[in-house]
């Protein structure tokens, strides 16, 4: 689902990127196109057609753009191309929102953190995706001239403890160290958070469990991000963080994201949105999203050579020196999203000698 803005320019990127991984490795990839979003507004005025829910699930996984756009913005809110995003995630189960934060070495005078601070990161943030604050019902204008508002934040024991479950296997296969993230001096949610993680911190003893205020970890991640493995947080906080850790990596156009079902189902995503101010413009990084199909490799079909083929490529491709312009530093070349795809491919077609972050990902 390309969707909108610069979702349709990246989703090619990440396409031609698989089609090159199929020929180096001798695989064939089918592809089905559907409209989410703006893009299945203007279509049949629903920002998630029955067609496209249909279609994705009977897919093996399933792509994302991004959705939305200021040609949007004046529609009702039940009605915005953000409503279908949201209910894709819904009806496809996708609880689990898996977004790593990986540190290039060679974007390091791209980050505006200073270089060894940013140094080596490899943090993991896993939101919540199908509840909370986004979800909560009621959220809805009130009174008699409409002037009230109410938004809900809700949760069930379930719902918490599935996600805890997910960032404790996480942990476990990673450094070990679980950050939970919440703001429980405030919040009966977060209270209830809490308590759970405390709950199976006892069934993981080999994780290293801590608990942090999201003010305090919105200040750390940028601060000391080394000092993070998995972070685990409830919907709108791990919106928001993943967001503030991009600039970890220099540019918001370096983050994928794996949304995935509690049967291991995933969707696959950037981290970032439609970017209206550079679509069309031939300038979106589209790296986030061909990072997000080497995790759709790795979760969905278990192809790791593959997956590692394609995070190669693209350090490779920064080692040489391209970058988007929202990665420009001194003595790069800077390169068009299409041209940047097209690099990228030459180097998964060529392949090469492992690298160090192969594997990060994971
Ligand atoms: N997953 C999704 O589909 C998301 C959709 N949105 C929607 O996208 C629209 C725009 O929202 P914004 O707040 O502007 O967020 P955004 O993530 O689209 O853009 C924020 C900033 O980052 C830059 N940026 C984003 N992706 C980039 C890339 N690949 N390469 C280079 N620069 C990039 C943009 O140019 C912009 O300056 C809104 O309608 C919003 O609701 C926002 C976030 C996620
Ligand atoms: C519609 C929003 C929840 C999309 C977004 O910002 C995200 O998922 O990161
Ligand atoms: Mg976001």
């Amino acid at each position: 689902m390309p969707g909108d803005g610069v979702g349709r320019e990246v989703v090619k990127g990440a396409t031609a990127v698989l089609e090159a991984v199929g020929q180096r490795f001798g695989h064939e990839f089918e592809f089905e196109y559907a409209n989410i979003g703006g893009a299945a507004i203007d279509e049949s005025n629903n920002p998630l057609p029955n067609e496209t829910l249909k279609l994705c699930k009977q897919s093996d996984a399933v792509f994302l753009g991004a959705v939305g756009g200021p040609k949007w913005d004046s529609l009702p809110s039940h009605m915005r191309p953000e409503r279908g995003l949201l209910a894709i995630r819904k009806e496809l189960g996708l609880f689990a929102n898996l977004r790593p934060v990986i540190g290039f070495h060679s974007l390091l005078h791209s980050s505006p953190l200073k270089p060894e601070i940013a140094e080596n990161v490899n943090l993991m943030i896993v939101r919540e995706l199908t509840g909370g604050l986004y979800f909560g019902k009621p959220s809805e204008r009130r009174g008699e001239n409409q002037e009230s508002v109410v938004d809900t934040l809700q949760y069930t024991r379930k719902e918490i403890e599935r996600i805890v479950e997910k960032a404790f296997e996480l942990a476990l296969i990673r450094n070990k160290k679980l950050t939970s993230v919440d703001k429980a001096n405030v919040l009966e949610s977060s209270r209830m958070w809490r308590e759970i993680v405390n709950e199976k911190a006892s069934l993981y003893p080999q994780v290293e469990v801590e608990h942090m205020y999201v003010d305090a970890a919105a200040m750390k991640l940028i601060s000391r991000p080394k000092d993070f493995d998995v972070v685990v947080t409830e919907n709108l906080f791990g919106d928001i963080l993943s967001d503030e850790a991009s600039m970890i990596t220099g540019s918001l156009g370096m983050l994928p994201s794996a949304s995935l079902t509690e049967d291991g189902f995933g969707l696959y995503e950037p981290v970032h949105g439609s970017a209206p101010d550079i679509a069309g413009f031939n300038k979106a990084n589209p790296m986030a999203m061909i990072l997000s199909a080497a995790l759709m490799l790795k979760y969905s079909f278990n192809l790791r050579e593959e997956a590692e083929s394609i995070e190669q490529a693209v350090q490779e491709v920064l080692n040489a020196g391209y970058r988007t312009s929202d990665l420009q530093s001194v003595g790069s070349t800077v390169v068009g999203t299409e041209q940047m795809i097209n690099i990228i491919v030459q180097h998964v077609e060529e392949g090469s000698a492992i690298s160090s972050i192969m594997g990060a990902y994971m």
